[in-house]
């Protein structure tokens, strides 16, 4: 359902991204691997067209999408959680669920039950704002948010990132049954390889601009973690 074909993306005068080419089957879990810096948030946001692509493409459901604004990405069926999560602070839990509807394809004004059936907590939090959650929570209400559309393709990035144990195994959970569903693909990035080996259907390793490695969980040896991921 994605393909990126021999993209480059970078900021200003530096190439981060030189030469990448993946694919994101309908319903898996595949993950992006790599050091810290080689690119992984670059690459989402090339993906979700906050960066230009420079050269090479990107195609969703046989579509090219490679100059395709944002807005329509998303309504095209690929949701984003950042890194950071980028929940609204000012507005409430429910608010900055709703922000989710911008992104359905059906023309839907109400939350679908899918959007807070897979985090519970979220309900009893509607009416606070979004800046008073924990760090934890925000992540789930970014996550959740980015369900409210019911996107085909889900874009994750680190979302386990400075969260306490406890609601790392919810994510994971949440991730397992979406996987569970079928409905819905995910790319993700995450430093726990624990986590990654867990959840994950396939992987990529970025390195130096490029794809140094990609494979099956069973291929990913300890080799490979030294060669590409151990600093
Ligand atoms: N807005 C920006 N402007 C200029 N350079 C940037 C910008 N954002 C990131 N970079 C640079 O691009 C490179 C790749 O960053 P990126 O965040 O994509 O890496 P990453 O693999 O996601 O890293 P991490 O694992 O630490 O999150 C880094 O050298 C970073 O300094």
């Amino acid at each position: 359902m994605l393909a990126v074909q021999q993209l480059e993306s970078g900021y200003g005068e530096s190439v981060i991204l030189r030469d990448i080419s993946l694919r994101v089957r309908a319903g898996q879990v595949v993950c992006l691997l790599g050091r810290n810096g080689v690119g992984k948030t670059t690459l989402m946001k090339t993906v979700m067209g906050l960066l230009k692509v420079r050269k090479g493409e990107v195609r969703y459901n046989g579509a090219d999408m490679t100059r395709k604004a944002p807005g329509l990405r998303a309504r095209a069926g690929i949701g984003y959680v950042p890194q950071g999560r980028e929940i609204f602070p000012q507005l409430t839990v429910y608010e900055n669920l709703l922000l989710g509807l911008e992104a359905s394809r059906d023309g839907a004004v109400q939350l679908p039950e899918e959007a807070h059936r897979r985090f519970p907590v979220l309900p009893a939090m509607f009416g606070r704002r979004g800046g008073d959650l924990s760090g934890g929570q925000q992540q789930q209400l970014a996550f959740a948010r980015a369900l409210v559309s019911k996107p085909e393709l889900l874009l994750l990035d680190e979302p386990c990132e400075g969260i306490q144990p406890s609601i790392v195994d919810d994510i994971r959970e949440v991730i397992r049954s979406i996987k569970g569903d079928g409905r819905t693909a995910i790319l993700l990035v995450e430093q726990s390889l624990e986590f990654v080996k867990d959840v994950g259907d396939y992987f990529y390793v970025i390195d130096k601009g490029g794809i140094a490695w990609e494979g099956e969980p069973e291929a990913l040896t300890e080799e490979v973690v030294r060669q590409y991921l151990t600093v």
